[in-house]
């Protein structure tokens, strides 16, 4: 609701409330729509300040009404009524201005904000675009240039920047409430005509056409398929060319293409999934509201590798000192001399004046003794990994936290090495890791609460999205990622081209597809994992069945011929040289096929798009199953968070869990029942898919309590 008061000097004060963001639900509206006409017919009234509760100002639209029949005055009348009005209206800011907060700002004459306040239109990530006139209007304000770039990325600026690009009218470090009060005193009586941004003209670059062109090439490029960012670009054109109605008419008509599109439903589904897996929960019921995290000052990371790198990088931008440990001499004295440089250019990228953490390098493992949480970063070898848990063990005080950032060993193993196996967890980062969003919580069955709590605290405090996952091989990521990149190998062997199955998956919205990604990353990453699970090596049959199931050597054979990727200038592509970037189809590796598929008896056939996307996709869903049934993830959410912000999986397809219930259940299974082979068992469906599909194919948001209940009745 929002309440209506009268201030002494004849100003009204209408104060939106609707915990915890008052973002603009019908009984908000409504509010606003009865307070305005109040403060219209009230004759004492010369002026209104509109302001949020505890704080904040407003969050926007209430986005858990956008799944439900529309209810309530609809915002856009509500908005221009505001405008309207002949007495100065001011918004008075603090907290947030976001999407519909931000447009109710817009249609009041002045703009208040405290120094704190964040503003901004991000409609685009929730697939839709500003539709209560903010495409209109903010141009019309700010200029087309300043308005592309916020509509379409939908990025947050502060009051300062908001200030600078002419969205405020004024910050203050004080009370921004009374500050916007004394204001419209001040300006009562003053004609309005030109604080009503619906009637200026829209100020554009004399280039605009050239401008919009492009900007409308980067987003497409940009965005893979993404509906929104090319709807916000049109939209700014009508606003850049037509007069304000007509301009309206295009954002009312792009909105409302947008809003009933799955990529709208899916991209809101993945912000209440972010949401979502930030309230963790463990099968032995601890959880983030009754387990208390530790709030941790010092730190070490041990092993200065890629990732040992990044985590440092990471650490020390969230103002925790860094003791950064190396036992090898060479590799010591380049991290630093590396990390301090990244460290210097991310704080730089996200506006810090300086990097608020201290790191000091070390060879010696003795000097972690004082740190209250150490994060192990060396090689991805077990009995190294347990040798530095044992001596982490010893060598800290009782009490510290051992991380480790594994990707996808056991923690339950490096646990039982330590003095305290309660205070083991795996904090699983992803590559670069001060950039990344995600961080894969990694709790065994002895992590003490307090122990993932902290993990989890921490990653927030880094800006991560943490999921709180059980321990497995591989995690939730990388045990999906397996099924999905042994398909794609099938898939060579039967006839694709790496080209072909790359184009398929970035077509879907991966930005790279299954190739070119392994060339990032190193062939031999994956190479090693196999070595070590005995799956190749001297000594090992090359045949096309191994242990048990359909192998394919072909990865194997490329690292043989030392095609390890991008570092070696060749892999499943060629490149320019070791390092570089451009990959180009390779008739080597053509040929390389050709003779494999010879050698093998096996016929080339053509292979299309769907079974590409059907065999690769299905595959990593169906091991999602498999991973919900196992309770390694708590719910669909978790999975999709994790593709989302791990593995490039298009958000505007809400991740794979959320994919699948868009494709549809059955079809799933009729699909998976179809490419099932008894040697494939990543294809026989899991009982979880079997007994959804049962079960009439409830909607994904259902699937937990479904989970749940099947669990209780011992059917899964
Ligand atoms: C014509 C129709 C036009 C529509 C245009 C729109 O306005 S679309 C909506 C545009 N607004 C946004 O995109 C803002 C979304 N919210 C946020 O970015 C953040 O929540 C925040 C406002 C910056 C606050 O962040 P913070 O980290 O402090 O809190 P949480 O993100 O955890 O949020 C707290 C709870 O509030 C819920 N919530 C937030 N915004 C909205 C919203 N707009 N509608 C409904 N609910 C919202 C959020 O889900 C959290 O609740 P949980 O129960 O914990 O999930």
């Amino acid at each position: 609701m929002a309440t209506y008061s009268r201030l002494p000097g004849s100003v009204a004060l209408i104060t939106l409330h609707n915990p915890p963001v008052n973002a603009l639900s019908a009984a908000v509206r409504q509010g606003i729509v009865d307070a305005v006409q109040r403060a219209l017919k009230d004759p004492k009234v010369t002026s209104v300040v509109i302001c949020g509760q505890n704080g904040k100002f407003c969050g926007g639209a209430d986005i858990r009404e956008f799944a439900g029949p529309m209810l309530g005055p609809p915002l856009v009348p509500m908005i221009h009524a505001i405008e309207a009005v002949d007495k100065p209206v001011a918004a008075a800011i603090e907290g947030v201005a976001l999407g519909g907060g931000l447009e109710l700002a817009l249609a009041c004459h002045y703009r208040i904000a405290h120094s704190k306040a964040v503003l901004g239109l991000p409609e685009v990530t929730l697939g839709l675009l500003p539709g209560a006139g903010g495409s209109q209007r903010l141009p019309r304000l700010i200029g087309l240039t300043a308005a592309l770039d916020l509509i379409t990325t939908g990025r947050h600026v502060s009051a300062a920047e908001a200030l600078k690009l002419g969205v405020l009218d004024q910050v203050t470090d004080s009370n921004a409430v009374d500050l916007a009060v004394e204001f419209v005193r001040s300006v009562a009586g003053q004609p309005l005509d030109s604080r009503r941004l619906s009637t200026l003209p829209c100020p554009c670059p004399p280039d605009v056409d050239s401008l919009l062109d492009k900007v409308m090439s980067k987003v497409r490029q940009r965005s893979r398929g993404a509906l929104a960012p090319v709807a916000c670009v049109r939209a700014l054109r009508a606003a850049a060319s037509l007069p304000y109605a007509q301009g309206m008419e295009k954002e009312r008509e792009l909105m409302a293409t947008l809003f009933n599109s799955g990529q709208a439903r899916a991209l809101q589904y993945a912000f209440f999934s972010q949401r979502v897996v930030g309230k963790w929960s463990l099968p032995s019921g601890a959880r983030w509201d009754n387990s208390t995290a530790r709030i941790i000052s010092k730190a070490a990371v041990i092993g200065l590798g890629t990732m040992g790198r990044g985590i440092v990088v990471a650490l020390a931008l969230t103002g925790i000192s860094v003791v950064a440990v190396e036992t090898q001499e060479k590799q010591l004295a380049e991290a630093s001399r590396v990390v301090p440089a990244m460290l210097q250019r991310e704080a730089g990228r996200r506006r810090l004046a300086t990097p608020p953490g201290v790191i000091s390098f070390s060879s010696n493992l003795q000097d972690v003794s004082e740190v209250e949480l150490v994060i192990e970063a060396v090689f991805e070898d077990m009995s190294l990994k347990l040798q530095v848990f044992k001596h982490l063990s010893s060598v800290c005080r009782p009490g510290t936290l051992l991380c480790s950032n594994t990707s996808g060993l056991d923690i339950d193993q490096l646990a039982a090495v330590t003095q305290s196996p309660g205070l083991v967890v795996g904090m699983h980062f992803f590559a670069p890791a001060h950039v990344m969003k995600l961080l894969e919580v990694v709790y065994g069955p002895r992590s003490s609460p307090e122990a993932v709590a902290t993990a989890m605290q921490l990653g927030k405090r880094m800006g991560k999205v943490g999921v709180a996952v059980g321990n497995c091989p591989g995690f939730v990521g990388n045990r999906m990622l397996k099924p999905y990149l042994e398909q794609a190998n099938f898939l060579l062997e039967e006839g694709a081209t790496p080209r072909q199955v790359d184009e398929a998956l970035e077509e879907f919205g991966f930005p790279m597809g299954v190739f070119r990604m392994s060339d990032l990353s190193g062939l031999d990453v994956g190479w090693r994992i196999r070595k070590e699970a005995g799956l190749t090596g001297p000594g090992v049959e090359s045949t096309r069945t191994r242990q048990g199931r359909r192998y394919s050597p072909l990865p194997d054979q490329m690292c043989e011929a030392g095609r390890l990727g991008q570092k070696t200038g060749k892999g499943w592509y060629q490149y320019d040289g070791p390092g570089g970037r451009v990959a180009r189809s390779d008739p080597w590796v053509h040929i390389f096929l050709e003779t494999y598929r010879a050698e093998h008896g096996l016929v080339a056939r053509s292979i299309t798009l769907e079974e590409i996307l059907e065999r690769c996709l299905y595959a990593l869903i169906n091991e999602g199953f498999n991973i919900l049934q196992d309770a390694v993830a708590a719910g669909p959410e978790d999975i999709d968070a994790i593709y989302v912000f791990g593995y490039g999986w298009p958000r505007h397809r809400g991740g794979p869990m959320f994919h699948a219930d868009q494709v549809g259940l059955g079809r799933i299974l009729q699909r998976l029942n179809q490419h099932s082979h008894p040697d494939v068992p990543h294809l026989k469906p899991s009982t979880l898919l079997r007994r959804l599909v049962a079960a009439g194919s409830p909607p994904v948001q259902k699937w937990r309590e479904f989970i749940n209940k099947e669990r209780v009745h011992s059917q899964l």
